[in-house]
């Protein structure tokens, strides 16, 4: 499959646009004219700046509002293609983009507006140019992909073909399967994005809120199916109006582009190995991935610190117990039942408490690796002695460390060698005495809002984690969108949460210094709150209004609701069964919760969020802001 991406998708300029979507590895780009126009190079230099990145310039694009006009402004028109493709000449681009007239179409006549296109097919074959007639969503009278091609038909003329875009063929709810009966030399060029559902006019949605293949809502496998079936062979381009792409940085948005086109080639192949009897003998190849099976529980999660006292009480108060130091860094393995916290000093000079890494158990730790890097994410490489595990890692969008750890059903991890035996540290190693922890029920991670559906991606396509309904929860900082990724059973969860940017309100960072946390699941939360209370754990405060509404919602018994109040507990309930948790207090960028999951209680406590959100944020504000110590710790 040729890869492409309009220049429009970027921030940046003309050349930086290029150079990113070369460095990403794109095959070619369309030329978004405003680019040129603005750029300070020729014509000439862009020819050759693409040429010596090895980028095809696959499209010039839009010219708008030709057809369905009267003779005198066709005239005008004409003039107007001329001088364009004059200059595509000199780009050594030989397709044009004509996008369905929107504003000055006065007749609603096909024949006519074919016509029109057939002259200026006439005009373009003079210069060895192709036009591909497009269908805007919101166009006047052409806005459907099959009403468009019916023109083409008529214009009956070779350089006259379509230009299909998913976005106004999937936003009109037009059915792509016409997309087969188109013949394949009719389909001069193939423009791909998702967008989320929304309800708003068609316009605003595409000019705003397109997004990279996978990041959205549309079903752009199907889309990709019904293409390949066409016979198409030409270019798979992706154009996203997006503001914020247009105001990230240009190397980044670009390999979230083509990650997402990697992951929409390998779904695209696999739905017409099952669907098509002859799915190799289409024209188009598709290129496939390592395919891995979803992970199977989380191995371990770190916390990376310059002190780390503080970390390490909260686990001990929690009855974790420290099983050692590893035998070559400043590394300390803590431990209660399955779950496993690395508290890593190497390289944290100056950095407060966060979470930097986790383990995922996968069947095949080279294969989910080098899937991964197939997908553009960054290898890991950690400095490691001749004797040690070689371990697969790669970075997520966020820079947290991303470990494929081999799967272990019977609890034995190879890497957990290299740490001594278990000892004595400042907080105390005594073991969890009633062993109530069993294992890692979620992580939270807090996402910079400008790389969400980045982050949403990266997950669902390397890890094969599959995003659930995300949910917005109030916060004295700002609404926090919050989207659990997880596998199918449930033994990994992951919950992304947009960090507010709070600058205004004196709260922490957006990003990575904004509160992340590990949640622990145990068997009996009351029991392990009251040894965490007596180990003088600090908890999360949690105000006496809550307990209030828990009482007129839920209808608890008294004593329930007492025991609850007490430990700082939350609650809820829903048809499966019950949760019970709570946090502990923030210590740097990282506090710990624990949960007890109740006869299939399969949430997270949504309803309680806002909640601890509060109770956070006052608590950040009344100990002097988690930002200014954020700040200073950083330095
Ligand atoms: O929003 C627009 O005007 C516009 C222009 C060119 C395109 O290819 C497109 O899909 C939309
Ligand atoms: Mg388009």
């Amino acid at each position: 499959m040729r890869t492409s991406i309009a220049t429009v998708c970027l921030s940046g300029t003309l050349e930086e646009k290029m150079n990113a979507c070369a460095a990403a590895g794109f095959d070619g780009i369309e030329i978004f004219e405003q680019d040129l126009l603005v750029s300070p190079s020729s014509p000439e230099e862009i020819r050759d700046l693409a040429a010596g990145l090895g980028l095809t310039l696959d499209l010039f694009q839009p010219f708008r509002d030709f057809e369905g006009v009267t003779e005198d402004l066709l005239a005008e028109n004409l003039y107007r293609a001329e001088a364009k493709f004059e200059l595509m000449n000199r780009l050594g681009t030989d397709t044009m983009l004509v996008c369905s007239n929107v504003a000055t179409a006065t007749i609603d006549d096909d024949v006519l507006a074919a016509a029109q296109l057939r002259r200026l097919g006439e005009l373009a074959a003079r210069y060895g140019i192709r036009l591909a007639y497009e269908a805007l969503a919101w166009g006047r009278y052409v806005n459907d992909f099959e009403h468009a091609q019916r023109i083409v038909d008529l214009a009956d003329h070779p350089n006259v073909g379509t230009c299909l875009d998913s976005f106004h063929i999937l936003s009109r709810r037009w059915d792509p399967a016409g997309i087969e009966k188109i013949p394949a030399e009719k389909i001069f060029f193939v423009q791909l994005a998702d967008a989320p559902e929304l309800s708003m006019d068609v316009l605003s949605w595409s000019r705003h809120y397109r997004v990279f293949p996978g990041e959205g809502a549309f079903d752009l496998t199907t889309f990709m199916a019904h293409l390949v079936r066409s016979g198409y062979d030409g270019p798979v381009s992706l154009e996203i109006f997006n503001d914020v792409f247009r105001q990230t940085a240009e190397e980044r948005t670009a390999v979230d582009a083509m990650r997402s086109l990697i992951w929409l080639e390998e779904r695209t192949s696999v739905f017409l190995a099952e669907q098509d009897a002859e799915a190799n003998a289409y024209p188009m190849k598709l290129a496939t991935l390592p395919a891995v099976a979803e992970p199977t529980g989380f191995n371990f999660a770190e916390v990376k610190a310059e002190e780390t006292a503080d970390v390490e009480e909260l686990l001990f108060q929690l009855g974790f117990r420290c099983e050692g130091r590893h035998r070559s860094k400043p590394v300390q393995l803590w431990s209660a039942g399955s779950a496993r916290m690395i508290i890593n000093q190497q390289q944290a000079r100056g950095l407060m408490p966060g979470i930097s890494a986790l383990g995922l158990d996968v069947q095949d730790p080279l294969a989910a690796a080098s899937r991964a890097v197939q997908l553009k994410a960054l290898p890991v490489s950690r400095r490691s002695q001749a004797d040690e595990a070689v371990l697969q890692a790669v970075s997520a969008p966020d820079s947290t460390e991303i470990f494929l750890c081999e799967s272990t059903p019977d609890g034995i991890v190879a890497w957990a060698e290299e740490f001594g035996a278990p000892q004595e540290t400042a907080a105390g190693s005594g073991p969890d005495p009633a062993g109530l922890i069993t294992h890692i029920d979620h992580i939270n991670l807090s996402q910079p809002w400008q790389h969400f559906d980045e982050a949403v991606l990266f997950y669902e396509s390397t890890l094969s984690l599959a995003p659930r309904a995300s949910q917005e929860v109030p916060s004295p900082m700002g609404l926090v969108r919050s989207q659990v990724m997880r596998n199918d059973d449930g033994t990994v969860r992951l919950a992304l949460n947009i960090a507010p940017l709070a600058l205004e309100q004196g709260g922490p960072r957006g990003g990575s210094d904004y509160p992340q946390h590990v949640a622990f699941a145990c068997t009996d939360v009351v029991a392990l709150a009251r040894q965490a209370q007596q180990r003088g754990l600090e908890f999360l405060p949690v105000p006496p209004n809550y307990y209030e509404d828990l009482r007129a919602r839920f209808r608890l018994d008294g004593n329930l609701l007492e025991t609850l109040r007490s430990l700082n507990l939350l609650y809820d309930r829903d048809a499966d069964g019950e949760f019970l948790h709570f946090y502990t207090a923030t210590v740097g960028n990282v506090f710990f919760e624990v949960v007890e999951r109740r006869s299939g209680y399969d949430g997270y406590g949504a309803p309680n969020a806002p909640v601890r959100l509060a109770a956070q944020y006052a608590r950040s504000r009344s100990a002097g802001s988690v930002r200014s110590a954020g700040r200073a710790g950083r330095r």
